[in-house]
């Protein structure tokens, strides 16, 4: 079950999307021809936002409306100023004037509280879909089997689940609401344009070609190089998290200068690459506005001229060209939004991928019920199995053996044999590719993998205590467990007195950012965790770390406790538990070569007492000096 960092390197997901990390090693003909398919891929990964969005109608309404008024008040403004040019000024009437500029103040205010109102509707929507959409993602995550964690890397989801995320809140709030204002306006412009003066509309249309097909042509190259930098950052942060996570490691090893420095360098490449998409992107910028305002001074002068000629009111010219250059900014602020908006787009792709990623172990349509009450029992029929992550090399080998209720039952073998591997099976993380597991006479395959696991606990080597209350962590298996039944089991697992001298006691945070327990008292408050969950199948992973002798009894007299009762498979490196088992498994190369208890198996000289010899020498020595 232990995974060696060999394990974890670049391997592509299942869809083979998401592990970024692996395309930067992809031949480049390859790199060529995905990015070409990505390139032509447009928005319409951002359609997958669409079922968060129908849950807010209401925001949804509020922020159409809102949009809608801005557009119009904005569009509207054009018109107003024609008259107070061509009227006003020349009728010389105050009234007139007064009246004109009365009524642009009343636009102004319009304009403004449409422009607030739109800001808050879309952000909050923004905000709400993102957050919902954090939590599908998360929820999704941790329903996923251990099969895709084997081959994904952990920060690198983490980095999904933070930036794809914001880069989508920016998307469905900022973004989009730009977008479509720009989209507004820049329709309602051109249509005004073509009422105001059709000739000269006819010129700026005759032009638009000459300016969009440059831009959609360069904003691809833009965006294919945005994706790189961000694929590229994604790299760096999943490299930090690791080191960051092993920072004992790292400096037990006198690592620092040397992940600094790989981290450095992944920084710098992302950096680099974000370099290369900024360029394109000022680039891109240079080109949008002299297209634009080149052909709003092209306008204005064929308009002057008509004006000197007479064809043209001044006003109506003043309206053309306000018209003309709202078009013109609307459609500079499209192109640049468009960029924005397929990030997003690419972001979203790669969360609906998340969320497409199907857990490899469900339940069946029907499942079978587990026997009520349950009994215990445990059968592995000719089981056989491979790691997916490693399908040629067979891990377990017509495994066969039957553990009868309450019985306790020790696993051994040399390190590699498969011992994890039992437990990962019975727990259903992975389905065996021969034989059958069964649990009260039940196929795994066929019962549900929820109602199966609760009727196990788990106490691993290594505990993950988290950051969260003593009282959490014990009731993490079952968070709905009374203060009492939580106090009850802590006085079981013989954790009472270190939780209760705690600072806090039971509220006391433990783990990152609160108490650090040591090995002996992890182990109980694991233990505890177990006896609260109360399942009739105990899987007792056993440290190999020695503890103090002291330590070693508490969790031992805990772990007695544990047992009454229940069927134990123990994975075991003690000769007390070898002792104490009603019957030993030996394993070896996934394979059970020997069964039977320690005496028997002593004296049949085979791979038990060989191991026996070695592995519990210190336990016979650290009995003695007891
Ligand atoms: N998630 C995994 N993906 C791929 N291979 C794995 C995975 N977990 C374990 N293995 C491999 O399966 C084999 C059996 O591993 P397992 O952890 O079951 O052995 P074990 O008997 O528990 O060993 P140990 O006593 O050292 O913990 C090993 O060769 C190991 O490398």
């Amino acid at each position: 079950m232990r995974r060696g960092a060999g394990t974890r390197s670049g391997r592509p997901f299942a869809s083979g999307s998401l592990n970024r990390t692996t395309e930067l090693f992809v031949p480049d003909d390859q790199a060529a021809t995905a990015s070409k398919e990505k390139s032509r891929r447009n928005l319409k990964p951002l359609g997958s936002l669409v079922p968060y969005l129908t849950h807010y109608k209401a925001m949804v309404a509020g922020a159409c409306f809102f949009l809608a008024l801005a557009a119009i008040t904005t569009l509207s403004l054009p018109l107003a100023v024609r008259r107070v040019i061509d009227h006003g000024f020349i009728e010389s009437d105050t009234g007139l004037i007064n009246a004109y500029f009365g009524m642009l103040m009343v636009l102004a205010a319009v304009l403004a509280l449409a422009s607030a109102g739109r800001y808050y509707f879309v952000i909050t929507l923004g905000e709400r879909v993102v957050a919902d959409l954090r939590k599908a993602v998360f929820s999704h995550l941790t329903r996923l089997s251990p099969t895709f964690y084997d081959t994904a890397e952990s920060g690198e989801i983490v980095s999904r689940l933070a930036a794809d995320t914001t880069q989508v809140k920016s998307a469905v709030g900022a973004t989009a609401s730009v977008f479509l204002r720009n989209a507004i306006l820049f329709l309602g412009a051109l249509a005004m344009m073509v009422a105001t003066s059709p000739a000269l509309s006819l010129i700026v249309i005759a032009a638009i070609p000459f300016i969009v097909l440059p831009l959609v042509a360069f904003g691809r190259g833009v965006r294919r190089k945005s994706r790189h930098a961000q694929d590229t950052l994604a790299t760096a942060n999943a490299y930090a998290s690791e080191a960051i996570g092993a920072m004992r490691t790292v400096q037990a090893f006198t690592s620092e200068r040397a992940v600094t420095g790989r981290f450095g360098g992944a920084v710098d490449e992302a950096f680099g690459a974000a370099r290369a998409s900024i360029k394109a992107r000022a680039l891109l910028t240079a080109i949008a506005i002299f297209l634009i305002f080149a052909s709003v001074v092209a306008v204005l002068w064929i308009g002057a001229a008509r004006v000197t000629a007479g064809t043209l009111s001044p006003g109506t010219l003043s309206q053309f060209l306000l018209y003309a250059v709202f078009a013109a900014g609307a459609l500079g602020q499209l192109s640049e939004v468009w960029g924005e908006l397929s990030l997003a787009a690419g972001a979203a792709e790669r969360l609906t991928e998340l969320l497409a990623e199907e857990p490899v172990i469900v339940a069946p349509p029907r499942p079978a019920a587990l026997p009520a009450p349950a009994t215990g029992r445990v059968t592995f029929e000719a089981v056989s199995f491979s790691y997916p992550s490693r399908p040629d090399m067979p891990t377990l080998n017509g495994l066969s053996f039957d553990v009868e209720p309450g019985e306790t039952v020790a696993i051994v073998g040399p390190s590699g044999a498969g011992k994890s591997t039992v437990f990962a099976l019975l727990e259903r993380f992975y389905d065996p590719s021969g034989g059958r597991i069964l649990v009260d006479g039940v196929d795994l395959r066929t019962t549900d993998p929820l109602e199966l696991r609760s009727r196990i606990a788990l106490v691993p080597q290594d505990t993950t205590i988290f950051a969260a209350s003593a009282r959490d962590n014990i009731a993490f298996g079952d968070p709905s467990a009374s203060s009492e039944a939580i106090a009850a089991a802590a006085r079981q697992a013989l954790a009472e007195g270190f939780v209760k001298a705690l600072p806090e006691g039971y509220e006391t945070l433990l783990g990152e950012r609160g108490v650090t327990l040591s090995g002996g008292q992890r182990q109980r408050i694991a233990i505890a965790r177990a006896l609260l969950r109360d399942a009739p199948i105990l899987l007792l992973d056993e440290a190999t770390s020695a503890l103090d002798a002291e330590s070693e009894v508490l969790v031992q007299k805990a772990l007695d406790e544990l047992m009454v009762g229940r069927t134990t498979l123990v994975i075991a490196h003690r000769l007390s538990t070898v002792l104490k088992a009603d019957r030993i498994l030996v394993l070896d190369q996934g394979r059970l070569v020997e069964e039977g208890n320690h005496q028997s198996l002593i004296s049949k000289g085979g791979i038990y007492a060989r191991l026996a010899k070695l592995q519990f020498e210190a336990g016979r020595l650290e009995d003695a000096a007891e």
